[in-house]
C-alpha cells in the first residue's frame, strides 16, 4: 500500500501522458491527495519514506517521539519536480493497473485500522502505534475519515481488542507534543492499569496528578449512645471517684478493720476534700458496723456513699422562683472564671425554654468579653438583654435592668456581676452597692443570689462562700466545672459547713450540662457505685 502511495505522491506536477480510466479514477479519487490519505497508522510508512528519501522517523534514540511541524511533514513528502527524473519515476499508465488491484487490499487495511477504534471514541480520534510518523492535518479532517468509514466491509468488530492510550491525547491539539515524554505517558506507569482516557483539550498530567472538582467526602455519622445524666456525671466525676476508691481499695486489701484503718481511712477522706464532718461520719458508721471484721474497699464505698448522701440531702433543692414579684431578680456572683455568665445563659435557657420572659443584664463592666458573652447566651436563649459600656457603674446598670425588666413584665431577670476575689475589699464594697440599689425597687431583691464555685478550686471554695454570703447575702450555690476534677468531694464540705441550698451543678460548657443537684447520684458517683 505504501510504495504504492509513494508512486502516486510522485506524480504530482507531472502532465498525464495518457487519460486514466474512469472506474480506476473513481477508485483512486479517496487517496489522491495527501491530505485525503487515511491515517497511516500502517507501520510500513514510516520505514517506507525512509527508503524514498522521505523524513527520518521521529523517534529519537531514547524512543521519544518529538513534535513534528506540519510544514514538515509536506516538504518531506512532495520532492521538487526538478528531482523527479533523478529519482527513477515509474510512468503512471503501468501503476494505474496496479493501484486498482491494491485498492481493495488498502481499504480492508483501514478498515483493520479503524477496527481498533473504540466506539465511544471521537472522529479524527485515531489509534496508532508508538513511532509511527503522524500527519495532523489528515487527523482533523473527520469528514474524510467518515467517507472512510462509509466504505468499510459491514463486518467491523464493535468492542476494540485493546484501546490503546498513549498517544491519544493531544491529537486535537498541535500546538502540544504528540508525545509526552515517556515517564509522563498514563498507561506507562509500571504495573499500573490504564488509567481513563483524558478528555479532549484537559492537560496531559504527570503520575500522581489528577483533575477535577475535589470530591468532598461526608463526614462518617458516629451514633452515640446518648448518656444519662447519671452516666455523664459518674464520668465527669471519674478523677474524684477513682483516686478515692483506688485508695480505699488499697487499704482494705486483707486488713480486719482496726483502729489504725480508721484513723487512715478518716486522713484519705479529709485529703479527698470531703471535710473533716463527712469523714468522722463515715469512720464512726464503719466501726459501729464492721469494728474487728474483715472489710473490702467495695464495704467501705457503700457506706462512704450513703453518708455523704445524708449530708447532701438537705441542701438539695430546687431553686424557688416568686414569680409573683414580675420580675423574679437573680444576682450572680463569684469569684473570676468560676462559670457565672455560663451558667446565667445554661439557667436562661431552662427557664425561657419553659417559656418564661426572661432578662439578662450585663452587670460585669470590667470585661468586654462578658458583655459580649451574655448578649450571645440572650440571643441564643431568646431573652432579652440589657448591656452598658465597659467600666460603667455596674449598681446603676443593675437599676437601669430592674426598671426595664419591670416595665416589660418579665418574669425573671438575671443579673451578672463582675468575678472578684473574696479578699478584694474595695471589689467586694461594690457587691454590696448592687445589691442595695436593688432593694430601692423592691426591698426583697435580689430574691436570689446565687454563688457560682469552680469545683476545681478545692478547699478555697470553703473560703469564698464565707465572705460572699456575708456581703451579698448569697443563699444558694451551683458548683461548675465538676467534669474531670479530682477535687469534687469539696461539694459535700461545703454543704456540710455552710448548710446552703446546691440547686445545679455543672459538668461541662454546654447548654444542657448543667442539671439540678440530686444528692443521691452525686454521692453514688463519687464513691463509684451505679445509681
Ligand atoms: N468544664 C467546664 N467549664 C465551664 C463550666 N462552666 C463554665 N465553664 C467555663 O469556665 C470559663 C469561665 O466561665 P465564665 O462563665 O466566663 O466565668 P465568669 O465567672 O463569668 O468569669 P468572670 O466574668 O471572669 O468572672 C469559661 O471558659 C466557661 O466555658 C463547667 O461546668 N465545666
Amino acid at each position: 500500500m505504501a510504495l504504492s502511495f509513494i508512486k502516486k505522491v510522485f506524480t504530482f506536477g507531472k502532465p498525464a501522458e495518457e487519460p486514466v480510466p474512469a472506474a480506476v479514477e473513481k477508485e483512486l479519487e479517496p487517496r489522491s491527495r495527501v491530505e485525503d490519505l487515511p491515517v497511516a497508522d500502517d507501520p510500513v510508512l514510516a520505514e517506507e519514506m525512509d527508503t524514498a528519501g522521505g523524513p527520518a522517523s521521529d523517534i529519537d534514540e531514547g524512543g521519544v517521539e518529538a513534535p513534528v511541524a506540519e510544514d514538515d511533514v509536506e516538504s518531506a513528502i512532495l520532492p521538487a519536480a526538478d528531482q523527479l527524473s533523478d529519482m527513477g519515476v515509474v510512468p503512471l499508465s503501468l501503476l494505474e493497473a496496479e493501484a486498482a488491484a491494491e485498492a481493495e487490499t488498502e481499504i480492508q487495511a483501514v478498515a483493520e485500522t479503524v477496527a481498533e477504534i473504540p466506539p465511544s471514541a471521537p472522529l479524527g480520534h485515531l489509534p496508532h502505534q508508538p513511532g509511527d510518523h503522524v500527519e495532523t492535518g489528515a487527523l482533523e479532517q473527520p469528514a474524510d475519515l467518515e467517507e472512510i468509514v462509509e466504505k468499510l466491509p459491514e463486518e467491523i468488530p464493535t468492542e476494540p481488542e485493546e484501546i490503546p492510550t498513549e498517544d491519544d491525547a493531544g491529537l486535537d491539539s498541535p500546538s502540544q507534543p504528540i508525545s509526552p515524554p515517556l515517564g509522563e505517558m498514563p498507561g506507562r506507569a509500571e504495573g499500573g492499569s490504564p488509567p481513563a482516557e483524558p478528555e479532549l483539550g484537559s492537560p496531559i498530567l504527570p503520575k500522581g496528578f489528577a483533575t477535577g472538582p475535589k470530591v468532598v467526602e461526608p463526614e462518617p455519622v458516629i451514633l452515640q449512645p446518648k448518656l444519662s445524666w447519671f452516666q455523664r456525671l459518674r464520668n465527669g466525676l471519674a478523677r474524684t471517684s477513682s483516686q478515692l476508691t483506688g485508695q480505699i481499695t488499697a487499704l482494705f486489701t486483707k486488713r480486719k478493720l482496726d483502729d489504725e484503718t480508721l484513723q487512715d481511712l478518716e486522713d484519705l477522706l479529709i485529703q479527698a476534700d470531703l471535710g473533716v464532718e463527712t469523714a468522722l461520719r463515715v469512720t464512726d458508721t464503719l466501726a459501729s458496723e464492721r469494728y474487728g471484721k474483715d472489710v473490702t474497699g467495695e464495704d467501705v464505698s457503700r457506706i462512704m456513699a450513703s453518708e455523704i448522701a445524708k449530708v447532701l440531702k438537705p441542701v438539695a433543692k430546687p431553686l424557688q422562683l416568686d414569680l409573683s414579684h414580675k420580675p423574679h431578680v437573680i444576682l450572680v456572683v463569684g469569684v473570676n472564671g468560676t462559670g457565672k455568665t455560663t451558667t446565667i445563659g445554661k439557667l436562661a435557657a431552662k427557664l425561657s425554654g419553659a417559656g418564661l420572659k426572661v432578662m439578662l443584664a450585663a452587670g460585669d463592666t470590667f470585661r468586654a468579653a462578658a458583655i459580649e458573652q451574655l448578649k450571645i447566651w440572650a440571643e441564643r436563649t431568646n431573652s432579652e438583654f440589657v448591656g452598658t459600656k465597659l467600666g460603667a457603674d455596674a449598681a446603676g446598670l443593675a437599676y437601669d435592668a430592674f426598671e426595664q425588666a419591670k416595665a416589660k413584665k418579665c418574669d425573671v431577670l438575671i443579673v451578672d456581676t463582675a468575678g472578684r476575689l473574696q479578699n478584694k475589699a474595695e471589689l467586694m464594697a461594690e457587691l454590696e452597692k448592687i445589691v442595695r440599689v436593688l432593694g430601692k425597687l423592691d426591698p426583697d431583691a435580689p430574691h436570689t443570689v446565687l454563688q457560682t464555685l469552680d469545683a476545681t478550686t478545692g478547699q478555697n471554695a470553703l473560703s469564698q462562700v464565707e465572705i460572699f454570703r456575708n456581703v451579698a447575702g448569697v443563699n444558694g450555690l451551683i458548683m461548675t466545672k465538676l467534669d474531670g476534677t479530682a477535687r469534687g468531694g469539696i461539694l459535700v464540705a461545703i454543704s456540710a459547713k455552710h448548710k446552703l441550698p446546691v440547686y445545679f451543678i455543672g459538668i461541662g460548657e454546654g447548654v444542657d450540662d448543667l442539671e439540678p443537684f440530686e444528692a443521691e447520684d452525686f454521692a453514688h458517683a463519687i464513691a463509684g457505685l451505679p445509681q
